[in-house]
């Protein structure tokens, strides 16, 4: 491994994001460091990776945190992990702040205490949410509108958000990259696009008998997963931070999703296989959530290159192969 090259920590290393951006610095020749919560499963994919040198470490232990920075030295940060689930987050709030506002915080400190001791600057990625924005209003969000979010989840990625611009506007590069919906084979199924593919080709082998799901008429701007960390590897190489929404400009409904993800699966009257249950409808949720990413465009030269009908094939097409090899797509909700 070159020396000269940049240094990379990647937080959340084993999630969809993480294992993306790590393959792809590995490509472009990075020193590449991926941490990931002692006792979660390593899927398969970051387990064959040798040229990323993984650590076991909680963020919210700051110590164990300090320690990793002293170890590696990094002059490039992404941050991904965090309780990820709006969901989950209504049944868990302590623990969504624990980890997405107080291991934020711990990251943002060491980063800016490490930028201080070496002399050189530090570039930090953050990964923020069009959940920030919370579900008062419809239509396109853009950097400018207003921070107001309406679950816990959005209320801790508020913060962090928050106290990224704070460490901006003292001197680090910190990037707050506002991702909207994005996903891929690697999306677990605790989201409700994993939930589908999944069900669709359990349904289609005739291993399921029925898709139980919540509110089908909320609308998501669904992107693809290696185009949003291509976005933040280009954040990263301004060398200097802003926020920047990362979305297609378009939705489509949970219902549109059913459909094609049905569809993929050969399954055309699939109302026949969904039912709904008041178990998975949330307190708040926005109706309609849609990115305007202008400036990302602009600034960047990002361009989502996947369309909403290929990611539903690709999604449902490695579940009906059982090409599933993370763990936590194996798990059945
Ligand atoms: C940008 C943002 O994106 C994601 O958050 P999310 O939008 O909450 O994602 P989801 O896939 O859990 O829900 C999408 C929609 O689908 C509805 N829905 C219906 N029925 C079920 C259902 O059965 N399960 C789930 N999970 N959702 C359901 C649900 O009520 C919501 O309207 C995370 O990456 C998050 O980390 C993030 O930052």
């Amino acid at each position: 491994m070159s020396t000269t090259q940049p240094t990379a920590l990647i937080t959340g290393v084993h999630g969809q994001d993480g294992s993306y951006l790590a393959e792809r610095l590995v490509g472009e020749g990075w020193n590449v460091h991926g941490v990931f919560r002692p006792g979660s499963s390593s899927p398969a994919r970051a387990r064959d990776h040798d040229d990323v040198t993984l650590h076991a470490v909680d963020l919210v232990d700051e110590q164990a945190t300090t320690r990793l920075f002293d170890e590696v030295r990094p002059n490039h940060v992404f941050h991904f992990a965090g309780m990820s689930s709006v969901g989950r987050s209504w049944h868990d709030p302590m623990t969504t702040v624990r980890v997405n506002a107080v291991a934020t915080t711990s990251l943002l400190n060491l980063a800016h205490l490490e930028q201080e001791r070496s002399g050189d600057p530090v570039v930090f990625v953050n990964a923020s949410s069009s959940e920030i924005f919370g579900a008062a209003r419809d239509g396109a969000r853009s950097e400018n509108d207003p921070v107001a979010p309406t679950s816990p989840y959005g209320a801790t990625k508020a913060y962090a958000h928050q106290l990224g611009a704070v460490y901006r506007s003292h001197g680090l590069a910190v990037s707050n990259a506002i991702l909207f919906n994005h996903e891929s084979p690697r999306r677990g199924v605790q989201f409700v696009t994993g939930k589908i593919a999944q069900g669709a080709a359990l349904i289609a082998r005739g291993e399921m008998d029925h898709l139980s799901l919540g509110d089908m008429s909320a609308r998501r701007d669904w992107g693809w997963a290696p185009d949003y960390v291509d976005a933040m590897f280009r954040m990263a190489l301004t060398g200097t931070g802003d926020d920047y929404v990362i979305a297609t400009g378009r939705s489509h409904s949970v219902r549109d999703f059913v459909a094609a993800a049905f569809a993929a699966a050969g399954i055309e009257d699939w109302e026949r296989h969904v039912v709904t249950d008041e178990a998975h409808m949330r307190p708040v949720d926005p109706a309609d959530c849609v990115g305007d990413a202008r400036r990302a465009r602009e600034t960047l030269g990002w361009t989502p290159t996947v369309e909403f009908p290929e990611i539903v094939r690709a999604m449902v097409e490695s579940h009906m192969s059982s090409r599933i090899d993370d763990a936590m797509n194996k798990e059945r909700v």
